[in-house]
């Protein structure tokens, strides 16, 4: 996913690749998917959850640079990364002179990967896993804990056969976000697959990022 401000577009046709465009002022963001053909036999489970978070907490923020962090180790062990999902291979970097991106794979193959910008100024984390889930509302939980974004976005990408679909109908139950409000909801029924996008900012706030227009 990319963030394209001043942009604006609508919807395409539900072909392939399909681009969705969602207007969340004052930034639109565009979603490219590019579906390969499925085979008769294909098992359909699949799921894919991203956080897509801006805003982190800056103190957070400093553990993922080299000044102020010795190692990749202890910048994914102080910040709670390395507990995140247990039983993870974790093979994480640290750039220079700051960045930060992480691929963690379990045994069976699922995984969970992050990568973030810690300058102030744009600060920006994205969080994806393909492990199903029938909630994931205490995995969000836990990555907001360690991010503390004041906004983000949750997309979840599930199929037919995936025990995170029926999510798509019930809507995740997100009314323990004390500390967020929802802004935005959208639902997007495509060939194969469903796909929710859900905008959360932080109750504390009314603002965007201080460089964004006013609504
Ligand atoms: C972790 S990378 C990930 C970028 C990727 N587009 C994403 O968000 O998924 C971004 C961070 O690494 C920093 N960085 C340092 N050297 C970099 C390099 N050679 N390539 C990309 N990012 C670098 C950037 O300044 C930024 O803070």
């Amino acid at each position: 996913m990319c963030s394209i401000p001043g942009r604006t577009s609508s919807a395409q046709s539900c072909s392939m690749p399909y681009i969705r465009t969602l207007k969340l002022r004052p930034r639109i963001w565009m979603t490219f998917l590019v579906m390969a053909p499925l085979m008769p036999w294909a098992v359909l489970t699949e799921t894919v959850v991203q956080l897509l978070m801006q805003d982190l907490d800056p103190e957070k923020m400093k553990l993922f640079s080299r000044d102020n962090c010795a190692s990749v180790e202890i910048a994914t062990k102080k910040s709670g990364i390395a507990d995140l999902i247990p039983g993870t291979m974790i093979d994480d970097y640290l750039f220079d002179p700051c960045g930060y991106s992480m691929n963690g794979l379990l045994r069976n193959g699922q995984y969970f990967t992050i990568h973030i910008t810690p300058e102030p100024q744009f600060s920006y984390c994205s969080f994806e896993t393909n492990i199903p889930k029938e909630s994931y509302h205490s995995l969000i939980m836990k990555v907001l804990d360690i991010f503390k974004p004041k906004k983000f976005l949750v997309t979840l990408f599930a199929n037919e056969g995936s025990v995170a679909n029926v999510k798509h109908i019930e809507c995740e139950d997100f009314s323990a976000l004390t500390n967020y409000r929802q802004v935005d909801h959208q639902f997007c029924q495509l060939k194969n697959y469903n796909l929710t996008y859900t905008m959360f900012k932080s109750a504390a706030t009314n603002t965007w990022l201080a460089s964004d227009p006013p609504h």
